[in-house]
């Protein structure tokens, strides 16, 4: 057989070898938290949009909950304000609330617009709109960190009714409190809220990191599928810092409220969403129920 014909046919085991996975996804909503540094590089940027397109032209029904937080940040370092986090989230008195939905919206847009040169209808919202993400105050340890929202409630008719015309909602991680005043919301707080509300077959987290470490120092620590207790221990053991605790902290709660799948992957690597999703082949960390762990080095 030559060289070109091979190429074709490995071509065509791949497209097998995703069948089964399009089977079991299909019509199934997946939410896809996009964060971290694949949001900054603009060819991963292309590369995760078209991936979250893909599975939409083959049948799932994929929800994006975006951040922004770097770019946040950009923004608040150019006004000569200095970015300030406490466990994971930011403190935001009502300049940096400003700020942050003003560069939220922005990037709510580039999404939309990047999805739509793909030839996919994608319509672009902030929690506010519709009331779709409801808020009271959160508090970092007792602390009170500023404008930054729990979310209280989904208005999940709003992203099923979307879902139902085919489109692909974008949606942008600011909320109402009963007051109607804007919060800013974690937006891995708003994607696990959005996963639960809509009962998502599959909550993914893109971040810029390989998945979670037992050591952050230590690559060779990487977990690949962690139980809902062995997560309670390293958050306990403070083995997990910075934003990876918002993350860990909504996968367990994911996992508890009955969202089937949740993976941190890396949003680095190219495809990684769809090499997730259509092989066999495990990367990043998969949160699991204590009941399906399979394997864990941890310890
Ligand atoms: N145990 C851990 N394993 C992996 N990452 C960790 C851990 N503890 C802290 N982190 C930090 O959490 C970061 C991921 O959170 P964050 O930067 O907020 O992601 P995103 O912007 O995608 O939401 C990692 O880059 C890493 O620096
Ligand atoms: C309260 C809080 O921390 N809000 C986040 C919202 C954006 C975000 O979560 O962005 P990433 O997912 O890219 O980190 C922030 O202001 O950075």
């Amino acid at each position: 057989m030559n060289k070109d014909m091979q190429q074709y046919l490995d071509k065509a085991e791949v497209l097998i070898e995703a069948l089964p996975y399009i089977q079991r996804f299909n019509r199934k909503i997946i939410v896809v938290k996009y964060g971290g540094s694949a949001m900054v590089d603009e060819e991963l940027k292309a590369r995760v949009i078209q991936d979250v397109t893909l599975l939409k032209l083959v049948g799932f029904k994929p929800i994006i909950v975006h951040g922004g937080g770097k770019e946040i940040s950009r923004w608040v370092g150019k006004v000569d304000m200095k970015p300030e986090f406490k466990n994971g989230l930011r403190v935001t008195d009502e300049a940096t609330m400003e700020l942050a939905e003003m560069v939220l919206g922005k990037v709510n847009k580039s999404l939309v617009q990047l999805v739509e040169s793909l030839g996919v209808r994608a319509i672009g919202i902030s929690g506010k709109d519709g009331r779709l993400l409801s808020v009271k105050k959160k508090y970092a340890n007792g602390e009170d960190i500023g404008f930054v929202g729990d979310v209280t409630n989904v208005n999940a008719d709003i992203l099923y009714d979307l879902l139902e015309k085919d489109f692909l909602p974008i949606i942008c991680p600011v909320g109402l409190d009963d007051d109607n005043n804007t919060y800013n919301i974690n937006a891995d707080d708003a994607a696990c809220a959005i996963a639960k509300a809509m009962k998502a077959e599959k909550l993914a987290f893109l971040t810029d990191i390989e998945g979670v470490y037992k050591d952050p120092q230590d690559s060779s620590t990487l977990i690949s599928e962690l139980t809902v207790s062995e997560a309670h221990k390293l958050v306990g053991d403070g083995y997990i810092g910075g934003g990876m605790l918002p993350k860990i902290n909504n996968c367990i709660e994911a996992i508890e409220s009955g969202v089937s799948r949740v993976h941190i992957l890396d949003g680095r690597i190219p495809h990684c969403l769809l090499l997730e999703i259509f092989t066999n082949k495990g990367i990043g960390t998969a949160i699991l129920n204590d009941s399906e762990r399979r394997y864990y080095d941890g310890e």
